[in-house]
């Protein structure tokens, strides 16, 4: 701001010797100016900006006064830029201040050094309007310093400001200037020091200026100091605390920046980009990739290395980088073909199963003699827990080569296969390829588990996506939606599970060398419990085989009445049950010995879960033998006859449409043929049969039981009970013809459990049949039969 020095005023810096002492110069008329905020102390020297040029006037007036003194008064409601205020709303006393070096602004703004001298009352107005003028009167202070009150409260204010002075550093200027002027004895200007340093509004201030009277102005004077004091006291603590905690924050900021740059000094650590892009380079070391897949390598690095680390596409494109560098390009293991050593591993591993076993020496016994193993996919069939996985694992084992297994039961999404695309966020690669990484050679046996249990939804068909990736042809160029590169899988071995073919897409199914595992039979089970699964749980628990032992024939109890099932998988919980309990007595006393014999049995599992075999039998009672997904079963069907008031046929048992449709065949059949069987021919036209498949709450389906229901209802009508201990299975056609069925290994190793002897099965069969191993066969006497006249004969002769 440019200033201009007013000459008519005296422009003189105020000094000490302009102390005007009380009562020597005390014009009875003054120049009145109103000032704002907070109202002007006798023991102050300060500027005052005004700023309406309006006010010029009154401090040319002053100028030209010999004692060039001036009243200001406090006003609330003045304002400055108006210029004007009313009279009558000015407190009753003022300050009286000489004025020295009055500027004058470009924008119209007054300057001035006040210099305070003693407290004024206006008696009366000269001029209410520019330049104000007033009459004025001096109250007396009395001047008591030796008062021994007053001395006290002197020192307490003394002491206060003494206090304010290290918190606001601003007041020990201001004190300065006090003590040119005022000794530190003179109690009154120190009290309107003390109020005047305080920040106190400006109608607290006033009350001060109004009280005369030195005691009582002192004791407000002290109250407004004390507040000061708590006021800075709680600044200063917040300030600190802030200040402690931006200083431990940068504190940390500073370290870390600076360890950061010792480390990459040192050599000892690199920013996360560069480090990043060493890895991957390192990573890439020793791999061939395909001309295509090099390319984009390089192409994405030397777009990673231009990101900003901060921005979201360095994270994507730091990701695709670390999968692309993890994969094992042109890394094979090299395959162990040696038939005897495989024979080894699968032996060592499974007990019984050599069908199972042959065959999969027959696979590795061809790669052995092609140079490699390719092209083809086993899938291992079977119930559950007879050993499909293990069996896969072994496989792996053989060759040497890593071993990787993953669900694709319930799996809808065909991404979950082929990857998402790198726009989508979070996208990942499909599981092949998670696979490969996993695996870190190019050619790990991978395993798809329960691939019978496939969904599809409006997310794609994993089945196909799955056919293309296990189709030789076309899995040399298997494209990730993720990588958009070109895989070789041809090398990977894929060996798939089901427990069932049914549900196995055809165009899947074709493609695939099926491998059968049946469920054990009793002996079996016996076997593998006592060589695997109890050594097995026994190691698991940590337990000496010296210190706990089953014997043969309670492992048979356990296999024989509470394990039934195709598999071995509740044989080995059940055995893990028996070593948990075992442990207990065995913690009581950690010396003894245990022997599981017959009598610990029920005793650790409870009663047992199967009673010894009580087959169904008597008149219209049949066994029929029945394949589900989880092993063969035996199927009693019973025929009775209600009523004799009407023909009619009533079903139950919870038949499936199939099965329904074989009921009324074996009806219509055995009713048109009764005088072929001896027995009266319109037998059935005035009965109303009943023919009923336990358990009623299983669901059952199929024409297998055809020959079964047509033997249950030639038996009600012959009167007679057919042969006990002979279980049957065949479709029946209209004319009596026995058709094949499936599962007949199954199916028979559900009717030695059940203690069957004979069985009658369809002559389309006997192929089935004949490759069986012996174990399967013996103990069974099996006739196939072409036609229901056979089935009759060896029933009931
Ligand atoms: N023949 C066998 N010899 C030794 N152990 C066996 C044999 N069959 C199964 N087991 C054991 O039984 C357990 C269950 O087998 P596994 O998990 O391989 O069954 P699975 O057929 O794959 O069942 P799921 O269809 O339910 O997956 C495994 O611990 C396995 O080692």
């Amino acid at each position: 701001m440019h200033q201009e020095d007013i000459d008519v005023i005296d422009n003189d810096e105020p000094q000490p010797t302009d102390i005007v002492v009380a009562g020597e110069q005390r014009p009875d008329q003054l120049h009145v100016m109103p000032v704002q905020n907070r109202p002007f102390f006798p023991a102050q020297v300060m500027p005052v900006l005004i700023k309406s040029g309006d006010w010029i006037e009154t401090l040319k007036a002053v100028g030209e006064t010999d004692h060039k003194m001036l009243a200001l008064f406090y006003s609330e409601d003045f304002d400055h830029q108006e210029g004007r205020f009313n009279p009558q709303t000015l407190p009753q006393t003022g300050c009286v201040v000489r004025v020295h070096q009055v500027k004058e602004g470009d924008d119209g703004d007054i300057q001035f050094i006040a210099e305070g001298i003693e407290r004024v009352h206006i008696d009366s107005w000269e001029s209410t309007s520019h330049p104000y003028l007033a009459n004025v009167s001096y109250p007396e202070t009395e001047q008591d310093s030796e008062g021994k009150e007053i001395k006290a409260y002197a020192m307490a204010l003394i002491n206060a400001i003494k206090e304010l002075l290290p918190i606001n550093p601003l007041l020990s200027e201001e004190l300065k200037d006090y003590l040119n002027r005022f000794g530190p004895n003179e109690p009154s200007p120190l009290t309107d020091f003390g109020a005047a340093i305080t920040t106190a509004p400006g109608p607290l201030l006033q009350e001060v200026v109004d009280q005369v009277a030195l005691l009582p102005r002192m004791e407000k004077t002290l109250a407004l100091l004390k507040k000061e004091l708590d006021a800075a006291r709680l600044h200063s603590e917040i300030a600190e605390e802030v200040n402690r905690k931006i200083s431990k924050h940068e504190r940390e900021f500073f370290l870390r920046e600076q360890l950061r740059v010792i480390q990459k000094e040192l050599g000892v650590a690199k920013d996360d980009k560069t480090a990043d892009l060493e890895e991957f380079n390192a990573r890439m070391q020793g791999k061939t990739l395909p001309e295509a897949a090099e390319k984009k390598f390089k192409e994405e690095m030397q777009k990673f290395s231009v990101l900003e680390s901060g921005s979201p596409e360095y994270a994507v494109s730091r990701n695709y980088l670390d999968w692309i560098t993890q994969m094992p390009w042109g890394i094979h293991s090299t395959d162990k073909l040696e038939l005897s050593q495989a024979r080894t591993i699968l032996d060592k591993h499974h007990d019984g199963l050599d069908d199972v076993k042959d065959r999969i020496l027959e696979f590795l016994a061809l790669g052995a003699f092609k140079g490699e193993i390719s092209g083809s996919i086993i899938l291992l069939v079977g119930p559950p827990g007879v050993g499909k996985t293990s069996i896969g694992r072994s496989i792996a084992e053989c060759l040497d080569r890593p071993f990787y297994r993953f669900s694709v039961g319930g799996m809808r999404d065909e991404a979950e296969i082929k990857g998402h695309r790198r726009t989508y966020i979070g996208a990942m690669p499909g599981k092949l390829v998670q696979a490969l990484k996993e695996a870190e050679v190019m050619n790990p046996v991978i395993m798809l588990d329960e691939i019978d249990k496939m969904g599809s939804s409006y997310q794609g068909d994993p089945a196909s996506a799955l056919l293309e990736t296990l189709d030789p042809e076309q899995n040399v160029n298997f494209l990730d939606h993720y990588l958009d590169l070109r895989l070789d899988l041809s090398k990977v071995l894929f060996v798939c599970t089901a427990n069932t073919l049914d549900s196995i897409p055809a165009p899947l199914l074709d493609r695939m060398d099926v491998i059968h595992l049946s469920g054990y039979l009793a002996e079996e089970k016996l076997a593998i419990g006592k060589h695997h699964l109890w050594p097995r749980q026994l190691k698991r628990a940590g337990v000496k085989r010296s210190q706990l032992k089953i014997t043969d024939a309670a492992l048979k109890k356990v296999v024989v009445d509470y394990c039934r099932e195709a598999g071995v998988r509740s044989l080995d919980k059940a055995l893990a049950k028996l070593v948990r309990k075992s442990v207990v007595k065995l913690l009581q006393d950690p010396q003894q010995k245990l022997s599981l014999g017959l009598k610990a049995i029920p005793e650790l599992l409870g009663p047992a879960k199967f009673k010894a075999e009580q087959t169904l039998c008597g008149t219209g009672i049949v066994t029929g033998l029945a394949w589900t997904s989880v092993g063969g079963a035996t199927l009693p069907v019973e025929a009775n006859s209600i009523h004799q008031q009407s023909r009619g046929l009533k079903l139950t048992g919870q038949l499936g449409d199939v099965m329904k449709e074989s009921a009324e065949i074996a009806f219509s059949f055995i009713s048109s043929h009764l005088s072929q069987y001896d027995v009266e021919e319109n037998y059935f036209d005035k009965r109303f049969v009943h023919l009923h498949v336990p358990e009623g709450a299983t669901p059952k389906d199929g024409p297998s039981a055809g020959i079964t229901m047509s033997t249950a209802l030639l038996s009600l009508a012959l009167g007679k009970a057919p042969k006990k201990h002979l279980a049957m299975t065949g479709e029946i056609t209209l004319n009596g013809y026995v058709l094949a069925v499936g599962g007949i290994r199954e199916k028979l190793i559900a009717a030695k459990r059940q203690g069957i002897k004979e069985v009658l099965l369809p002559e389309e069969c006997s192929g089935d049949y004949q490759e069986l191993p012996d174990h399967v066969k013996e103990g069974l006497k099996v006739h196939f039969v072409s036609h229901f006249d056979q089935v009759a004969k060896l029933a009931f002769d």
